[in-house]
């Protein structure tokens, strides 16, 4: 068996986590009733704030966390494997991991995994992020084992790091990469497509991204634009703007035919590097 249905629910997450459960909750079971069999949320999904003192505030240890706790239960309820993509979940005195969890149809946790690249950036405009302020990175990939194929993980930032996901296809088996993201307005434009599109074509694997989108309390605007695409690169769902879902029926079975078109996989080759610049020339403007 390999064809299922996946959907990827898009939000506009507040500071508020009640609030923010209560609208994925109703996507996700909107989902559902259209025949989903594997959702995916947004990063972020239990809250959307840059500053930490109001963030560490919000947040609570895993196993306390409410969010989890409740789309377990309606995971369980539906009877489908979903994927929240991010939940910010304390870890530490005023450290967070931006952790995703993929939970399957009978509530329990199936796998987690620890954002490993931290958006510490400033883009033009003034609009600045340091991620690692709040967050604690993590250090190891993960992938899952769906009933129908294995699905790597990833969170937003770690769209821009290919190697991860090469790992992912090629080392660790996985169908499917998945970029759960909230990705800026201003970045997302101008690469959001072109990157998910290219990390599915040079792996040969499905790729699902579901993305916060729209103007958020904390002031930040998000893209949007939740994709499914191909192992081909070919886009089959996308999100309109604003909460909402985006679903696609999946055939696993194009991920051997892309690959046996472009073997790019099994053609990786380990290469030596060039010698490193000297440090003046690396440290030029
Ligand atoms: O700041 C917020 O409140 C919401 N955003 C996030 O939580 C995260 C970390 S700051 N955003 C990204 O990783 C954006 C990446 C991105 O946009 C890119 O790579 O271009």
């Amino acid at each position: 068996m390999t064809q299922f249905r996946a959907a990827l629910v898009q939000t506009t997450a507040s500071r508020s986590v009640e609030a923010n459960i209560a609208a994925v909750e109703a996507l996700v079971r909107e989902a559902a009733a259209a025949g989903a069999q594997y959702v995916q949320t947004p990063e972020n999904t239990n809250i959307m704030e840059h500053n930490g003192d109001r963030l560490f505030a919000a947040l609570t240890e895993e196993a306390a966390d409410p969010t989890l706790a409740r789309l377990r239960a309606v995971a369980a309820e539906l009877g489908i494997w979903l994927h929240v993509g991010s939940l910010a979940i304390k870890v530490a005195e005023a450290k967070a991991a931006n952790r995703a969890f993929v939970i399957a149809p009978d509530g329990s946790v199936a796998a987690r995994y620890d954002k490993i690249h931290l958006f510490d950036v400033d883009l033009v405009g003034g609009e600045s992020y340091r991620e690692s302020n709040r967050i604690r990175p993590g250090a190891e990939s993960v992938t899952v084992d769906l009933p129908w194929g294995r699905l790597g993980l990833a969170i937003c930032y770690d769209l821009r790091f290919p190697q991860l996901f090469r790992a992912l296809a090629r080392e660790a088996g996985a169908d499917i990469l998945s970029v759960p993201a909230a990705f800026t307005q201003q970045t997302g434009e101008a690469h959001w497509h072109v990157l998910l599109r290219a990390r599915a074509i040079e792996n040969g694997a499905w790729v699902f991204a579901a993305a916060q989108s729209g103007l958020h309390e904390n002031g930040r605007s998000t893209y949007g634009h939740s994709l499914i695409v191909d192992p081909w690169g070919r886009i089959v769902a996308e999100a309109a703007d604003g909460p909402g879902i985006a679903i696609a029926d999946i055939d696993l079975g194009l991920v051997a035919e892309a690959r046996g078109r472009i073997p790019a996989l099994r053609h990786d080759r380990p290469f030596a590097a060039a010698p490193a610049l000297p440090v003046e020339l690396k440290a030029a403007p």
